[in-house]
């Protein structure tokens, strides 16, 4: 192996996960006590928490270990201050994982469905790592890495209709865990950020009853894991040392077109990768260009649209 496989030891460290009272986050909760971390779960609702807790305990590895939640809607900056007070110590893991999407056409979205994906998206990371951060630099710098983690997605590398909604937001997140990790060097905490691609959940199940049929067409390369495999493949590339993590084949292709400044997992791939992308690119934008007008010249317009755009005329792709 060309890297060390134990970077992320969290045996009696303390991780705090939020959005973990169900879904990825709580999947991620017991991988994490079940190697022997003590666990600290921030959602909103209380019996959802408080069931998850007693999920998490099965997987207790040590007498010592601990596991709590505290309910808060950490979208609020004073909530995530309150939260990061109540826990005590500073977490030496921060998983920023609550959040969710509203797949929709954007005329179809309400304004509240706009906002609410700005605050469960982006200020829950936001004000959960301000807090965190302002308590881990206040603790004497330990001799093992702390993380600082972002759960973004594969809709960052390649944002396509339908989720106007969430992957603003999420391409926001990496650009924070960019600008992030370089303010995290003094204090020796890794900055690293997830782009998952689908897996099974109680947020994935929800998101389905909108989600446009196009959009099921694009994504349909990225097949839905289980919320647990995810989380051991998240762990597993924690281990490694990586920071930019994608859980399937086409996020770590599509990840090689956006690498920018971050940390790369295979400097040659990824480089030969992205020229390949380079030169593809407008050949598949073409071909989702083409469905996405044939998706529209079957799909109800309301009387108000009265250009409503067909497949041979209007919004002609003057891109390529
Ligand atoms: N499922 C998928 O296919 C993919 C998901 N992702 C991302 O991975 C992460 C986990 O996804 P998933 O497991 O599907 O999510 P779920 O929707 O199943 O769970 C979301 C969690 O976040 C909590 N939460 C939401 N808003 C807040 C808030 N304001 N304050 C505190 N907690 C909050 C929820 O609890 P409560 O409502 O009680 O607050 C819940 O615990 C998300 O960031 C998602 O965007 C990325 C790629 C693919
Ligand atoms: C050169 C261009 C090649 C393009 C290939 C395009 C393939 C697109 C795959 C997109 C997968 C999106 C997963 C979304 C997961 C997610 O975040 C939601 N489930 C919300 O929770």
């Amino acid at each position: 192996m060309f890297w060390n496989s134990n970077q992320f030891n969290i045996y009696g460290k303390i991780v705090m996960i939020t959005g973990a009272s169900q879904g990825l986050g709580l999947a991620l909760a017991k991988a994490a006590f079940s190697r022997g971390a003590n666990v600290v779960i921030i959602a909103r609702r209380e019996p959802i928490l408080q069931k998850a807790v007693a999920d998490i305990e099965k997987f207790r590895v040590s007498e010592t270990q601990t596991v709590s939640y505290i309910a808060a809607d950490i979208s609020i900056a004073s909530e995530a201050e309150r939260v990061m007070a109540e826990t005590g110590p500073a977490p030496d893991v921060l998983m920023c994982c609550a959040g969710s999407s509203v797949p929709k056409l954007f005329t179809e979205l309400t304004s509240e469905e706009l906002t609410s994906g700005v605050a469960t998206n982006y200020f829950t990371a936001l004000y959960m790592a301000h807090a965190g951060l302002k308590a881990m630099a206040k603790t004497p710098i330990p001799e093992h890495h702390r993380h600082i983690v972002f759960f973004s997605s594969v809709v960052h590398f390649y944002s396509f209709i339908g989720y106007c909604q969430y992957a603003p937001l999420k391409s926001a997140l990496r650009s924070l865990g960019d600008c992030l990790r370089h303010e995290c060097i003094p204090y020796n905490i890794k900055v690293d950020v997830v782009f998952a691609g689908n897996f099974l959940s109680e947020g994935y199940t929800i998101e389905n009853l909108t989600k446009p049929e196009i959009t099921k067409k694009i994504e349909g390369a990225s097949q839905p894991i289980t919320a647990d495999e995810c989380a051991e493949k998240i762990i597993r590339e924690l281990d490694r040392g990586n920071q930019m993590i994608t859980t399937d084949f086409i996020g770590f292709v599509l990840s090689s077109m956006m690498l920018s400044g971050s940390p790369r997992i295979n400097y040659l791939a990824q480089t030969f990768i992205a020229i390949l992308l380079a030169l593809f690119g407008p050949v598949w934008e073409w071909l989702v260009t083409k469905d996405i007008r044939n998706f529209y010249k079957n799909y109800p317009m309301t009387e108000s649209e009265t250009c409503p755009l067909s497949a041979k005329d209007g919004n002609e792709d003057t891109s390529t």
